[in-house]
């Protein structure tokens, strides 16, 4: 995996949506105006740069995780393939997802490890995975789960303060032990086809199915809906900081106070595009038995947020994690299309028909 360097920069002369950057460090030092910086990022836009998250080397040893996973031949990746019936876990090939209603196919692949089958390694809890996850458990890949956890724990704890929750209410929701659909995901995306547009999505618009996302790029394409507009802006890889964003689950229990932003990856701009792009992920989710619906009652903030929604049907699912994640799974896999109707039931808590 060539290091950020060895790759053009990114380029100036392309929309880019600037982002908070907050110190990892001064947060866990409990210091209050990083702890107002990030609560405006996650309730403004969703997403924010962290730094000082000390996961740098973890996140290099993923990416060669990754490549030495995607190098296998697509045979031995089909045996642990994620398949048609809402599981995440496992291998997702390019092409087997939608990226909009029209059902155009995604350009990316890439492997899920849960963090369940990380953590009772060497006895797996939902599924087996490729010879070259195997060879990492140890090493790499349950260092960085534990690792991402502790930062999407810290930063939990801190939604969980400032939304005025009854202590522990967040974590309570996020048990180390009880099986969720949290997860580390590398991706893989090829380098720009000659004669295909830079707008072609690699990986559809979405919000993310969980709580907290904690993502390493190098190459840009990764874009933002900005909040009010239709327009897509990019997030420009800074070496060192990670993107975390809110997701569903969040903004749901909030009553919409904190946001889950409609994103996108297409090809990475300019001479960027030659190359692959890798990016890593390790994605929070409460426990599969937790039901998503806002916590008006544990928190007047949520309560007054409550009652300024016109439409709650968002925000009282009557679903739990598990039935929420599935069926978003489910419904974007290509095998399952069958019309718009189906893409659409695979929309999260923000969907436009037109971003596509
Ligand atoms: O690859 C990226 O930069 C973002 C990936 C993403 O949004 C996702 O996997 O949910
Ligand atoms: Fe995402």
């Amino acid at each position: 995996m060539p290091s950020l360097t060895s790759f053009p920069p990114f380029p100036d002369n392309v929309p880019t949506h600037p982002l908070l950057v907050v110190d990892y460090t001064l947060l866990k030092a409990g210091d209050k105006d990083e702890i107002s910086k990030l609560w405006k990022a996650a309730t403004e836009l969703g997403f924010w740069y962290l730094k000082n998250h000390g996961t740098d080397e973890l996140v290099n040893q993923m990416f060669d995780m990754g490549a030495e996973t995607m190098g296998l031949p697509l045979d031995e990746k089909m045996k642990f393939e994620q398949g048609d019936d809402g599981m995440s876990f496992g291998y997702k090939a390019a092409g087997a997802n939608a990226t909009d209603e029209t059902g155009a196919l995604d350009t990316v692949e890439f492997v899920n490890i849960a963090k369940d089958d990380a953590l009772s390694w060497p006895t797996p809890t939902h599924r087996t995975y490729p010879m070259t996850v195997n060879a990492r458990m140890e090493p790499t890949i349950i260092p960085f789960v534990k690792k991402s956890i502790e930062v999407n724990n810290t930063v939990l704890e801190i939604f969980n303060a400032q939304l005025g929750l009854p202590n522990g209410t967040l974590l309570r929701k996020h048990m180390l032990g009880e099986p969720s659909g949290s997860e580390a995901r590398c991706i893989k995306n090829p380098p720009r086809p000659n004669g295909i547009s830079e707008e072609k999505a690699a990986l559809g618009a979405h919000t993310d199915f969980g709580s907290l996302s904690f993502l390493h790029n190098r190459l840009g394409g990764l874009q933002v809906m900005v909040p009010g507009t239709n327009e897509w802006q990019y997030i420009k890889p800074i070496s060192g900081h990670a993107i975390c964003n809110v997701g569903d689950a969040l903004t749901i229990f909030s009553g919409g106070v904190l946001r889950s932003n409609l994103h996108r990856v297409v090809s990475p701009p300019g001479a960027q595009g030659y190359y692959e792009r890798w990016s890593l992920v390790f994605f929070t989710r409460p426990g599969n038995s937790v039901a998503l619906h806002a916590l008006a009652e544990e928190s007047s903030l949520v309560e007054e947020a409550m009652a300024k929604v016109q439409d709650t049907s968002v925000f009282q699912t009557n679903v739990t994690s598990a039935e929420w994640f599935a069926r978003r799974i489910k419904n974007q896999r290509t095998k399952n299309q069958k019309g718009v109707e189906t893409w659409r039931a695979s929309r999260g808590t923000e969907h436009r028909p037109l971003a596509v």
